[in-house]
Protein backbone atom coordinates (compact mmCIF):
# COMPACT_ATOMS: atom_id res chain seq x y z
CA UNK A 1 0.00 0.00 0.00
CA UNK A 2 1.23 3.79 -0.82
CA UNK A 3 2.16 5.76 2.19
CA UNK A 4 -0.04 9.16 3.00
CA UNK A 5 0.49 11.97 5.23
CA UNK A 6 -2.07 14.02 6.27
CA UNK A 7 -0.47 17.47 8.73
CA UNK A 8 -3.04 19.16 10.15
CA UNK A 9 -1.96 23.03 10.83
CA UNK A 10 -3.58 24.55 14.08
CA UNK A 11 -4.24 28.79 14.03
CA UNK A 12 -1.44 29.78 16.72
CA UNK A 13 1.14 29.01 14.19
CA UNK A 14 -0.58 30.23 10.77
CA UNK A 15 -0.75 33.47 12.67
CA UNK A 16 2.94 33.79 13.13
CA UNK A 17 4.66 34.57 9.95
CA UNK A 18 8.26 33.28 10.73
CA UNK A 19 6.63 29.75 12.39
CA UNK A 20 4.43 29.31 9.14
CA UNK A 21 7.26 30.11 6.53
CA UNK A 22 9.11 27.44 8.35
CA UNK A 23 6.41 24.72 8.31
CA UNK A 24 5.70 25.07 4.83
CA UNK A 25 9.32 24.37 3.93
CA UNK A 26 9.11 21.46 6.25
CA UNK A 27 6.10 19.80 4.85
CA UNK A 28 7.43 20.77 1.14
CA UNK A 29 10.04 18.32 2.21
CA UNK A 30 8.15 15.99 3.04
CA UNK A 31 8.75 12.90 1.04
CA UNK A 32 5.72 11.23 -0.65
CA UNK A 33 1.47 11.79 -1.16
CA UNK A 34 0.58 14.81 1.18
CA UNK A 35 -3.12 16.52 2.83
CA UNK A 36 -2.94 19.55 4.36
CA UNK A 37 -5.34 20.55 7.10
CA UNK A 38 -5.22 23.76 8.28
CA UNK A 39 -7.27 25.93 10.94
CA UNK A 40 -7.01 29.44 11.80
CA UNK A 41 -9.41 30.41 14.40
CA UNK A 42 -7.49 32.61 16.34
CA UNK A 43 -7.35 34.56 12.80
CA UNK A 44 -11.28 34.39 12.40
CA UNK A 45 -11.68 35.33 16.10
CA UNK A 46 -9.59 38.85 15.75
CA UNK A 47 -11.38 39.58 12.39
CA UNK A 48 -14.43 39.11 13.99
CA UNK A 49 -13.57 41.48 16.93
CA UNK A 50 -12.79 44.01 14.94
CA UNK A 51 -15.72 43.92 12.75
CA UNK A 52 -17.63 44.22 16.36
CA UNK A 53 -18.92 40.10 16.19
CA UNK A 54 -17.82 38.26 19.45
CA UNK A 55 -16.52 34.74 19.13
CA UNK A 56 -18.29 32.39 21.28
CA UNK A 57 -16.57 29.24 21.57
CA UNK A 58 -18.13 26.02 23.90
CA UNK A 59 -16.05 22.95 24.39
CA UNK A 60 -13.53 24.17 21.60
CA UNK A 61 -16.33 24.66 19.14
CA UNK A 62 -17.39 27.99 17.41
CA UNK A 63 -20.68 28.80 17.92
CA UNK A 64 -21.73 30.03 14.05
CA UNK A 65 -24.39 32.10 13.20
CA UNK A 66 -24.90 33.78 9.76
CA UNK A 67 -22.84 36.92 10.56
CA UNK A 68 -19.59 34.14 12.05
CA UNK A 69 -20.14 32.01 8.75
CA UNK A 70 -19.39 35.02 6.34
CA UNK A 71 -16.60 35.64 8.55
CA UNK A 72 -15.12 32.41 9.11
CA UNK A 73 -15.71 31.14 4.77
CA UNK A 74 -13.89 34.55 4.05
CA UNK A 75 -10.82 34.06 6.61
CA UNK A 76 -10.40 30.10 5.92
CA UNK A 77 -11.78 29.47 2.70
CA UNK A 78 -10.05 32.91 1.20
CA UNK A 79 -7.65 34.91 3.35
CA UNK A 80 -5.44 31.57 4.88
CA UNK A 81 -6.39 28.73 2.24
CA UNK A 82 -5.19 31.28 -0.62
CA UNK A 83 -1.86 32.59 0.96
CA UNK A 84 -1.11 29.55 2.00
CA UNK A 85 -1.50 28.09 -1.23
CA UNK A 86 0.74 30.70 -2.41
CA UNK A 87 3.45 29.94 0.01
CA UNK A 88 3.69 26.27 -1.32
CA UNK A 89 3.57 26.76 -4.91
CA UNK A 90 6.47 29.29 -4.07
CA UNK A 91 8.56 26.72 -2.16
CA UNK A 92 7.77 23.63 -4.97
CA UNK A 93 4.61 22.13 -3.58
CA UNK A 94 1.94 21.98 -6.24
CA UNK A 95 -0.67 22.81 -3.84
CA UNK A 96 -4.54 23.12 -4.69
CA UNK A 97 -6.76 25.03 -2.06
CA UNK A 98 -10.19 23.51 -1.22
CA UNK A 99 -13.33 23.79 0.81
CA UNK A 100 -15.23 20.50 1.45
CA UNK A 101 -17.90 21.84 -1.36
CA UNK A 102 -14.98 21.95 -3.70
CA UNK A 103 -15.15 18.25 -5.68
CA UNK A 104 -18.01 17.27 -2.81
CA UNK A 105 -14.81 16.31 -0.62
CA UNK A 106 -16.57 16.83 2.55
CA UNK A 107 -20.25 16.82 2.72
CA UNK A 108 -21.61 17.58 6.26
CA UNK A 109 -24.80 17.57 8.35
CA UNK A 110 -25.65 20.69 10.12
CA UNK A 111 -25.12 20.09 14.13
CA UNK A 112 -29.04 19.40 15.34
CA UNK A 113 -30.35 21.50 17.94
CA UNK A 114 -30.17 20.00 21.26
CA UNK A 115 -29.27 22.38 24.62
CA UNK A 116 -27.08 24.02 22.33
CA UNK A 117 -27.75 25.43 19.10
CA UNK A 118 -24.27 25.89 17.06
CA UNK A 119 -25.83 27.49 14.21
CA UNK A 120 -23.71 26.45 10.93
CA UNK A 121 -21.51 23.74 12.48
CA UNK A 122 -21.56 20.73 10.31
CA UNK A 123 -20.45 17.38 11.81
CA UNK A 124 -18.92 14.66 9.91
CA UNK A 125 -19.86 10.54 9.63
CA UNK A 126 -18.42 7.66 7.73
CA UNK A 127 -19.42 8.91 4.43
CA UNK A 128 -18.84 12.18 4.23
CA UNK A 129 -15.39 12.43 3.03
CA UNK A 130 -14.77 11.42 -0.73
CA UNK A 131 -11.73 9.58 -0.43
CA UNK A 132 -12.10 8.69 -4.35
CA UNK A 133 -12.01 12.44 -5.75
CA UNK A 134 -8.62 13.71 -3.22
CA UNK A 135 -6.95 10.29 -4.54
CA UNK A 136 -7.17 11.69 -8.36
CA UNK A 137 -5.78 14.60 -6.99
CA UNK A 138 -3.17 12.93 -5.61
CA UNK A 139 -2.52 10.91 -8.54
CA UNK A 140 -2.59 14.13 -10.21
CA UNK A 141 0.39 15.15 -8.43
CA UNK A 142 -1.31 17.97 -6.35
CA UNK A 143 -1.12 18.10 -2.84
CA UNK A 144 -4.70 19.20 -1.62
CA UNK A 145 -4.94 21.96 1.48
CA UNK A 146 -8.03 21.94 2.77
CA UNK A 147 -9.95 24.50 4.97
CA UNK A 148 -12.56 23.82 7.83
CA UNK A 149 -14.97 25.12 5.22
CA UNK A 150 -17.34 22.02 4.61
CA UNK A 151 -21.01 21.71 2.53
CA UNK A 152 -24.08 20.37 2.82
CA UNK A 153 -25.10 19.45 -0.25
CA UNK A 154 -27.97 21.63 -0.68
CA UNK A 155 -26.12 24.96 -1.04
CA UNK A 156 -25.45 25.76 2.67
CA UNK A 157 -21.60 26.09 3.69
CA UNK A 158 -21.03 24.85 7.24
CA UNK A 159 -18.05 25.44 10.06
CA UNK A 160 -15.95 21.73 10.58
CA UNK A 161 -13.34 21.83 13.39
CA UNK A 162 -10.48 21.65 11.42
CA UNK A 163 -8.98 18.82 13.79
CA UNK A 164 -12.22 16.54 12.90
CA UNK A 165 -11.71 17.35 9.61
CA UNK A 166 -8.30 16.18 9.83
CA UNK A 167 -9.04 12.70 11.22
CA UNK A 168 -11.87 11.75 9.26
CA UNK A 169 -9.62 12.60 5.94
CA UNK A 170 -7.48 10.26 7.38
CA UNK A 171 -9.84 7.45 8.47
CA UNK A 172 -11.61 7.71 4.48
CA UNK A 173 -7.87 7.29 3.37
CA UNK A 174 -6.80 4.77 5.09
CA UNK A 175 -8.83 2.43 3.00
CA UNK A 176 -6.33 3.39 -0.18
CA UNK A 177 -3.08 4.29 1.48
CA UNK A 178 -1.24 3.53 4.76
CA UNK A 179 -2.14 6.57 6.38
CA UNK A 180 0.15 8.87 8.87
CA UNK A 181 -2.01 11.82 10.68
CA UNK A 182 0.26 14.47 12.10
CA UNK A 183 -1.41 17.29 14.60
CA UNK A 184 1.07 20.57 14.28
CA UNK A 185 0.38 23.09 16.85
CA UNK A 186 2.86 25.33 19.17
CA UNK A 187 4.01 22.87 22.06
CA UNK A 188 6.45 19.96 21.55
CA UNK A 189 3.46 17.74 21.93
CA UNK A 190 1.10 16.61 24.28
CA UNK A 191 2.58 17.77 27.92
CA UNK A 192 2.53 16.42 31.63
CA UNK A 193 2.30 20.46 32.48
CA UNK A 194 1.40 22.21 29.98
CA UNK A 195 3.44 25.51 31.13
CA UNK A 196 6.62 23.05 31.28
CA UNK A 197 7.64 22.58 27.37
CA UNK A 198 9.97 19.77 28.00
CA UNK A 199 7.33 17.88 29.61
CA UNK A 200 6.31 15.70 26.75
CA UNK A 201 4.59 12.86 26.99
CA UNK A 202 6.12 10.20 24.60
CA UNK A 203 3.72 7.96 23.83
CA UNK A 204 -0.34 7.55 24.90
CA UNK A 205 -2.27 4.71 25.13
CA UNK A 206 -6.22 4.74 24.18
CA UNK A 207 -6.79 3.57 27.72
CA UNK A 208 -5.40 6.33 29.31
CA UNK A 209 -6.67 9.42 27.66
CA UNK A 210 -9.78 9.69 30.18
CA UNK A 211 -7.38 9.91 33.16
CA UNK A 212 -5.54 12.32 31.40
CA UNK A 213 -8.78 14.30 31.01
CA UNK A 214 -9.91 13.56 34.66
CA UNK A 215 -6.76 14.61 36.22
CA UNK A 216 -6.58 18.07 34.36
CA UNK A 217 -3.48 17.00 32.22
CA UNK A 218 -5.09 17.64 29.28
CA UNK A 219 -7.40 20.52 29.00
CA UNK A 220 -9.25 23.03 26.30
CA UNK A 221 -8.45 22.82 22.80
CA UNK A 222 -6.54 19.62 23.57
CA UNK A 223 -9.45 17.21 24.33
CA UNK A 224 -11.44 17.50 21.14
CA UNK A 225 -7.92 17.37 19.73
CA UNK A 226 -6.76 14.02 21.50
CA UNK A 227 -10.43 12.78 21.12
CA UNK A 228 -9.97 12.79 17.40
CA UNK A 229 -6.57 11.59 17.57
CA UNK A 230 -8.07 8.56 18.75
CA UNK A 231 -11.21 8.37 16.64
CA UNK A 232 -8.51 7.84 13.56
CA UNK A 233 -6.30 5.24 15.68
CA UNK A 234 -9.68 3.46 16.20
CA UNK A 235 -10.53 3.20 12.50
CA UNK A 236 -7.91 2.36 10.94
CA UNK A 237 -5.28 5.84 10.60
CA UNK A 238 -1.91 3.71 11.15
CA UNK A 239 -0.37 6.14 13.31
CA UNK A 240 -0.79 9.79 14.69
CA UNK A 241 1.27 12.11 16.45
CA UNK A 242 0.84 15.44 18.06
CA UNK A 243 3.60 18.19 18.53
CA UNK A 244 5.41 20.83 17.70
CA UNK A 245 4.98 22.39 14.09
CA UNK A 246 8.71 23.65 13.52
CA UNK A 247 10.05 20.14 14.93
CA UNK A 248 8.09 18.33 11.88
CA UNK A 249 11.70 17.30 10.48
CA UNK A 250 11.90 15.09 13.56
CA UNK A 251 9.22 12.79 12.04
CA UNK A 252 11.47 10.92 9.88
CA UNK A 253 14.09 10.33 13.24
CA UNK A 254 10.66 8.96 15.36
CA UNK A 255 11.19 11.53 17.71
CA UNK A 256 8.64 14.10 17.18
CA UNK A 257 6.18 14.81 19.93
CA UNK A 258 3.51 12.80 21.46
CA UNK A 259 2.52 9.56 19.73
CA UNK A 260 -0.85 7.82 19.88
CA UNK A 261 -1.11 3.97 20.64
CA UNK A 262 -3.80 1.98 20.51
N1 LIG B 1 -1.49 18.74 28.32
C1 LIG B 1 -1.45 19.65 27.34
N2 LIG B 1 -0.41 19.68 26.50
C2 LIG B 1 -0.34 20.61 25.50
N3 LIG B 1 -1.30 21.55 25.29
C3 LIG B 1 -2.37 21.55 26.10
C4 LIG B 1 -2.48 20.61 27.16
N4 LIG B 1 -3.66 20.84 27.81
C5 LIG B 1 -4.23 21.89 27.21
N5 LIG B 1 -3.46 22.34 26.17
C6 LIG B 1 -3.83 23.47 25.34
O1 LIG B 1 -4.35 23.00 24.12
C7 LIG B 1 -4.04 23.95 23.12
C8 LIG B 1 -4.14 23.29 21.74
O2 LIG B 1 -5.48 23.22 21.36
P1 LIG B 1 -6.02 24.18 20.21
O3 LIG B 1 -5.79 25.60 20.59
O4 LIG B 1 -7.39 23.75 19.90
O5 LIG B 1 -5.00 23.78 19.04
P2 LIG B 1 -4.87 24.27 17.54
O6 LIG B 1 -4.20 25.59 17.57
O7 LIG B 1 -4.03 23.21 16.92
O8 LIG B 1 -6.26 24.29 16.99
C9 LIG B 1 -2.65 24.41 23.47
O9 LIG B 1 -2.38 25.71 22.98
C10 LIG B 1 -2.64 24.38 24.99
O10 LIG B 1 -2.91 25.64 25.54
C1 LIG C 1 -16.81 24.53 14.38
C2 LIG C 1 -15.47 25.07 14.71
O1 LIG C 1 -15.12 25.22 15.88
N1 LIG C 1 -14.65 25.38 13.70
C3 LIG C 1 -13.35 25.94 13.86
C4 LIG C 1 -12.61 25.83 12.55
C5 LIG C 1 -11.22 26.41 12.56
C6 LIG C 1 -10.28 25.62 13.41
O2 LIG C 1 -10.50 24.47 13.76
O3 LIG C 1 -9.12 26.34 13.69
P1 LIG C 1 -7.94 25.91 14.67
O4 LIG C 1 -7.44 24.57 14.22
O5 LIG C 1 -6.93 26.98 14.43
O6 LIG C 1 -8.48 25.89 16.07
C7 LIG C 1 -13.43 27.42 14.31
O7 LIG C 1 -14.16 28.18 13.67
O8 LIG C 1 -12.67 27.80 15.22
Amino acid sequence: MKQLTIIKIGGNVIDNSANLHQFLLDFTALPGDKILVHGGGKIATELGESLGVEAKMIEGRRVTDIETLRIVTMVYAGLINKNMVAQLQAKGSNAIGLTGADGNIIKAKKRPVKEIDYGFVGDLDEHSVSATTLDSLLKAGLVPVLCAITHDGDTQLLNTNADTIASSVAVAMSALYETRLVYCFEKKGVLKDVNDDDSVVREIKTDEFEGLKADGTVQGGMIPKLHNAFEAIKKGVSAVYIGKADELNELAEGTFGTKMNP
